[in-house]
């Protein structure tokens, strides 16, 4: 499986949130890095986009030779970075999860303003799932979702922009962890206990890796939807308390299912 995303120093989002659930999944991790930054618990301190050529010539050296089952986007930065890789998606037989990543949850911008009409217009439209959260949708279409009944709402206004499914990802609301997957036909609500734990810095990231990777696996969307919210939540569950501020989820929970979640060894 492949993931085109940006580098989180802090290991905890990001690229590397990716591999380490791809490897969790068991299925084999790639990686098109689209910009760098200097960031952990704390926040992110600076950040730095890749070229588009080089962007697009790890897609190709990874597409061409080793072949992908699943691809998943993340942190693309600017216009040209989410049009090029809006465009290699497009062009790729595979599944494609979006996370349209915006702001991290410090409120540090990882989205050019700019390039908002550009995820609408190309990128959200090559989406076989695409993955907001809250402040994302209320960026990407105006809708602001207060309580767990205005998600249908902002699922059909992503919908809108042409995305074969949306998971509206309801993890910043109060109570329950709620998100909905619809694809304007079907209606899935994905329920789990909200664990009171602060360290939940790249959930996002791992949640879409993980729907990836079972997408790459075989399964549909809607089942791997479900088997991915199953590993978030273990994995939030037993996070890791790193840094002064928002630390990481736990990705190597399942791997120790006799400790089961919340008993990480750092
Ligand atoms: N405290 C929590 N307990 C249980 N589940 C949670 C909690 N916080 C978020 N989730 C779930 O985690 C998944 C990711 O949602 P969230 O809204 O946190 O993503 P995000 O804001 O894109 O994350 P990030 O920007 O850090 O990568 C969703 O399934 C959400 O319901
Ligand atoms: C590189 C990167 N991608 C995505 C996120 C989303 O939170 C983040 N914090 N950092």
């Amino acid at each position: 499986m492949l993931t085109v995303a940006g580098s989180d120093s802090g290991g905890g989002a990001g690229i590397q949130a990716d591999l380490k659930t791809m490897l969790a999944l068991g299925v084999h991790g790639m990686s098109v890095v689209t910009a760098v930054t200097a960031q952990n618990s704390l926040g992110v301190q600076g950040a730095w986009e890749l070229p588009v050529e080089a962007v697009r010539a790890q897609y190709r050296s990874v597409v061409d030779d080793i072949g992908v089952q699943a691809v998943k986007t993340g942190m693309l930065a600017s216009v040209e970075l989410v049009e090029a890789v809006a465009e290699l998606i497009a062009g790729t037989d595979a599944p494609a999860v979006v996370d349209p990543v915006g702001i991290s949850k410090h409120g540090d911008s990882l989205l050019a303003a700019s390039a908002l009409d550009s995820v609408r217009t190309k990128l959200l439209p090559a989406a076989t799932l695409a993955t907001p959260n809250l402040d994302e949708v209320a960026q990407l279409t105006g809708v602001r979702v207060e309580s767990e009944s205005d998600l249908r709402e902002a699922a059909a206004a992503v919908l809108s922009y042409g995305p074969e499914w949306v998971l509206i990802k309801g993890g910043h609301l109060p109570g329950d962890a709620v998100d909905l997957l619809t694809d304007g036909t079907e209606e899935h609500w994905l329920r789990a206990r909200r664990h009171d734990n602060r360290h939940t810095h790249g959930t996002g990231c791992t949640l879409a890796s993980a729907i990836a990777s079972q997408l790459a696996k075989g399964q549909s969307v809607p089942e791997a939807v479900a088997a991915a919210k199953e590993y978030v939540t273990g994995a939030i569950a037993a996070g890791f308390a790193l840094g002064g501020g928002i630390g990481p989820v736990d990705h190597a929970w399942a791997l120790r299912p006799q400790a089961g979640p919340g008993t990480p060894s750092a």
